[in-house]
């Protein structure tokens, strides 16, 4: 008889449809922000990924280094604890997914049941040690404008409207003074995916907001929804506000357009294993 020494890999071990429905039911937290655990499950899957530099081919979502502390201490790493303590519980009831997978697959997850489009996503990423973290720097400072936003994303491969498409998960969730020092409820709907960041930024008046945190904006009819300098940029800089404009007109292109830039956004750097899967999951919701 012959044995083959290949053993199968961890990431052929798991059930990913099941795990789809195990982080679906970690959505929901009435304790937890505006109810739901999505927003801050996108925002740890985007900071994940966001590090990759298309120049050394470093960073990005491979090795799951977010959950060092080298990476996860970052600044604008502030508050992701609260997404990756919320998915501990399933990398222990899935020991052979890994950290990598995980985390980018709870972004699919939390983007998919808050409304938003179906968005590709394949297995096989794998864990790698501290030694693989990136240094500080790469994600973008949201007190600046769309020179330093481009330089950020180009540096990750993405041109103006993909970048203008990713900006739209501004629509969900909200920021924590304790977390990156800017404040504000997203009073819409922040629980839903939708293109209000666009509808919201062109239709209303922004302000710059009377406190003493960091000079952020908001609008000047309810005092309810914010921006940031960088969001500002989106309707400021000519170039992208095209894109603003046709996502605001036209929420399925604006669907369309996001999941595909966030399905690369999530495999920036990653090489794939041949017969790894591309996944479409069954929205539960
Ligand atoms: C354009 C450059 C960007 C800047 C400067 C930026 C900056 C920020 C800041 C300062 C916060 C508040 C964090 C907090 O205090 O909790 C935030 C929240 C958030 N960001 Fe971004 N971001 C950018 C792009 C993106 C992208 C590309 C995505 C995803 C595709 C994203 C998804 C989110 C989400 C979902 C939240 C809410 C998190 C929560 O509710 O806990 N952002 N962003
Ligand atoms: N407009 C806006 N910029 C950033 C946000 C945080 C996601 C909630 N909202």
């Amino acid at each position: 008889y012959f044995y083959s020494n290949e053993t199968t890999p961890s990431w052929k071990k798991v059930n990913y449809n099941s795990v789809y429905k195990d982080i679906a039911g970690l959505l929901e937290d009435e304790d937890y922000d505006d109810g739901s655990y999505g927003p801050v499950f996108v925002r740890l899957a985007w900071h994940a990924s966001g590090t990759y530099d298309k120049k050394t081919r470093t960073g990005g979502s491979d090795g799951g280094t977010i959950r060092h502390p080298a990476e996860a201490g970052h600044g604008a790493n502030n508050g992701l604890e609260h997404a990756r303590d919320r998915l501990e519980p399933l990398k222990k009831q899935y020991p052979n997914i890994s950290y990598a997978d995980l985390y980018t697959l709870a972004g699919v997850v939390a983007v998919q049941e808050l409304g938003g489009p179906t968005v590709r996503w394949r297995p096989g990423r794998e864990d790698k040690t501290e030694a693989d973290c990136t240094p500080d720097g790469r994600l973008p400072d949201a007190s600046q404008g769309a020179d330093h936003v481009r330089d950020i994303f180009y540096r990750m491969g993405f041109n103006d409207q993909e970048i203008a498409a990713l900006v739209g998960a501004h629509a969900l969730g909200r920021c924590h003074t304790s977390r990156s020092g800017f404040e504000g409820p997203w009073n819409a709907s922040p629980t839903s995916f939708t293109n209000f960041f666009y509808t919201e930024l062109l239709n209303n008046t922004w302000v710059p907001k009377k406190w003493n945190g960091p000079f952020q904006y908001v609008d000047k009819q309810s005092g309810q929804f914010m921006m940031l300098p960088a969001d500002m940029a989106f309707k400021k800089d000519s170039e992208f506000r095209k894109y603003v404009e046709k996502y605001a007109a036209d929420q399925d292109a604006f669907f369309e357009d996001f999941a595909k830039a966030f399905a690369k956004l999530l495999e920036l750097g990653v090489k794939f294993p041949e017969d790894a899967p591309v996944y479409e999951f069954k929205t539960l919701e």
